[in-house]
């Protein structure tokens, strides 16, 4: 790859799609451009401007990023040319950002460093809502490092409110949420905010970037929450054109993964089955499926199916041709190698 190449990410600065970012592409030899909405990055990628782009595909406790999927079904054509061609994995462990009540600053000031940096020890205070998959939320992994009775309003990305459930649901139970394009730019409005009566839901590296003070740490629910990145480009000729030496072992396969949309007919009984099958007829391991509102009719579905293997692969690329006897269209979305292989 070329020097200074430009990657586009959801921003601003502090995002976690800008850890993927660093992850994936090493900052001297690449110019990092951070745009403010998803779209956004798929529109610098399809026009050029961006030779690569990097957008949140799934989260491991909160599922799907619904607004990155409806991006590949791309419903108004805006779109056509994207395709994955790589993933990562980055862990991700949200804090509740802020300034403290004006009451704990003027009584305790020893404590404002300990907030800055969040090692002040845990005080509970709160309510909790059961809920079938918690019935017990006063379990909440992480306490408030100070009292929270000050804040009137929370700003994050959609996706973080169902990554943090039982910490809201006990302490913050009814407090107003606005959703706000990425959890990065939320710790810049309570930044901005003067009131001080405001808290973002954002990554730890946000609260250097603004100078916010840490409210609480590690939210999440689940402590292994991660999410999946997908670094998108145009795509090439290459990507259609035949590769006869490709290797067909297990090992391989495993190595790569694709993605793939189709849309089946609404009114005949098995048409998803009949599609199913195809990639089972190949022996190829479908690793996710995500049906999403197709946009041609009310309640008509394109499904996203991701699986192992990659184009150039027989097997992948008979099944290809098994799918144009069964689907109405189908879209290949791009091959890959598995971030994960290793671990597998
Ligand atoms: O808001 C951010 O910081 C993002 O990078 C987006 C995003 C997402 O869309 O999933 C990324 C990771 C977390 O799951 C929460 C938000």
């Amino acid at each position: 790859m070329q020097s200074h190449e430009q990657i586009a990410y959801l921003g601003p600065k502090a995002s976690y799609t800008h850890q993927a970012t660093l992850s994936a592409f090493d900052s001297d030899n690449y110019t990092f451009s951070p745009q403010t909405t998803i779209e956004d990055v798929f529109s610098q990628v399809q026009s050029g401007k961006a030779n690569f782009g990097v957008v949140p595909f799934e989260n491991s406790t909160n599922g799907s990023v619904v607004f990155t999927l409806d991006l590949f079904a791309d419903q108004s054509a805006k779109h056509p040319d994207i395709v994955v061609c790589g993933e990562r994995y980055v862990e991700v462990h949200h804090c509740l950002l802020g300034h403290p009540a004006a009451s704990s600053q003027a009584h305790a000031p020893a404590s404002t460093k300990a907030l800055r940096d969040g090692t002040r020890s845990p005080s509970s205070s709160g309510h909790a809502t059961p809920r079938p998959g918690n019935p017990n939320p006063t379990n909440s992994r992480a306490a408030p490092l100070t009292d929270l009775s000050h804040i009137k309003k929370l700003y994050s990305h959609p996706q973080a409110w169902g990554q943090c459930k039982t910490f809201l649901s006990c302490y913050l139970k009814g407090v107003e949420r606005q959703d706000v394009s990425s959890t990065s730019r939320a710790a810049e409005l309570v930044a901005a905010d003067e009131t001080n009566t405001t808290a973002a839901i954002s990554s730890g590296i946000a609260a250097q970037m603004t100078g916010l003070d840490f409210l609480a740490r590690d939210i999440e629910d689940d402590k292994d929450n991660a999410t999946r990145f997908f670094i998108i480009r145009r795509r090439s000729l290459e990507d259609t054109s035949p590769s006869p030496d490709e290797e067909n072992s297990q090992e391989h396969t495993r190595a790569y993964k694709s993605l793939l949309s189709f849309t089946v007919s609404h009114t005949d009984a098995g048409a998803l089955a009949d599609a199913l099958a195809v990639f089972k007829t190949q022996g190829i391991n479908l690793t996710s499926i995500n049906p999403r509102p197709s946009g041609e009719a009310p309640w008509h579905y394109m499904f996203f199916v991701e699986f192992s293997g990659r184009r150039g692969q027989a097997a992948v690329d008979d099944t290809l041709t098994g799918l144009d006897n069964v689907v109405r269209s189908w879209r290949w979305l791009g091959s890959w190698e598995n971030a994960l292989q290793q671990k597998q």
